[in-house]
């Protein structure tokens, strides 16, 4: 387990959590990205990420915080894609957002392997396999110190995971909604095209909508910024980041009111 870092200078709404912990967030909203979970493989899933997420999710779960997840389907289907290759749209952001239930289940199954309790609950109803989304169900769960893993995104076509990860954040009242992915933060241009690409450390949504900054979709973007959720982006392949930005440490960019 990283060591946990010198957090005195957190800012006053620090809260303590249940297990006597400081941290800066008490219940966060993680996005988790389809394709980070295919690791080195070249389709699917990649059970050494999963089990190496699952620890890190561990260490929260640990310190008392209280964890939900979205996780993406990107590694398994993107509905525009399909429909790039001549399938009908929303047939192909089904099988989307079926992809991101098969990537829920099989993190509850590393969570479980840890000992972690977990949930998954799917905005489309799937009786005998996964619950149907209820809110006050999620709630009740998280308070309880379950992972509640959200999948199939908003249950709807033509959105994203990113959006459903700020839609579920801001229902279940998250302190932050935290996406993991690739790159380290928000730059000034895609960092993977750019070699000469900068990165911010803050953020006004205004900013991110103005110079299209293209780390989340526009959608989500608007939403979080109607209510003023903060988000942070950061680098998932990097050990005990999530841990580090919980506990108040800076890891990659802050998204936030101005
Ligand atoms: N301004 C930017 N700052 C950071 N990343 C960006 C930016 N513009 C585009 N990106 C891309 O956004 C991706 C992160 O989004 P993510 O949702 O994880 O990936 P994907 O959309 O492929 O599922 C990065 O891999 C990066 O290439
Ligand atoms: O509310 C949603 C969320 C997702 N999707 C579909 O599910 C796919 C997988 O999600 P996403 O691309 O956001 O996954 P990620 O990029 O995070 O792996 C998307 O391409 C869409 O086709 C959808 O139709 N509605």
């Amino acid at each position: 387990m990283p060591a946990i870092p010198d957090h005195s200078a957190i800012p006053e709404h620090s809260q303590k959590s249940e297990r006597g912990t400081k941290t800066k967030y008490k219940r966060i909203l993680l996005k988790l990205s389809g394709e980070a979970l295919t690791g080195d493989a070249d389709f699917g899933i990649d059970p050494k990420v999963l089990d190496r997420m699952a620890l890190e999710i561990g260490q929260l779960v640990g310190i008392g915080v209280q964890v939900g997840i979205v996780v993406g389907g990107g590694n398994l289907f993107r509905g525009a894609a399909l429909h790039e290759a001549g399938m009908e749209r929303v047939t192909g952001d089904h099988m989307g957002m079926l992809a991101t239930v098969m990537n829920a289940l099989a993190m509850r199954d590393a969570l479980e392997r840890s000992n972690i309790r977990s949930r998954v609950m799917s905005a489309i109803p799937m009786s005998g396999v996964v619950e149907h989304y209820d809110r006050r169900t999620a709630i009740r769960y998280l308070t309880s110190g379950d992972v509640v893993l959200f999948s199939a995104g908003t249950g709807n076509p033509f959105f994203t995971t990113d959006s459903a990860a700020c839609l579920r954040g801001i229902e279940i009242d998250a302190d932050v909604v935290v996406k993991a992915t690739k790159v380290d933060g928000v730059y000034d241009k895609d960092p993977f095209m750019h070699s000469d690409a900068s990165k911010y450390e803050r953020l006004t949504y205004d900013e991110v909508l103005d110079q299209k900054l293209g780390v989340m979709d526009l959608t989500a973007i608007c939403l979080v910024r109607d209510h003023a959720m903060p988000v942070r982006v950061f680098d998932m392949n990097k050990p005990g980041a999530l841990l580090n930005l919980v506990v108040g440490g800076m890891e990659g960019t802050l998204i936030e009111r101005g």
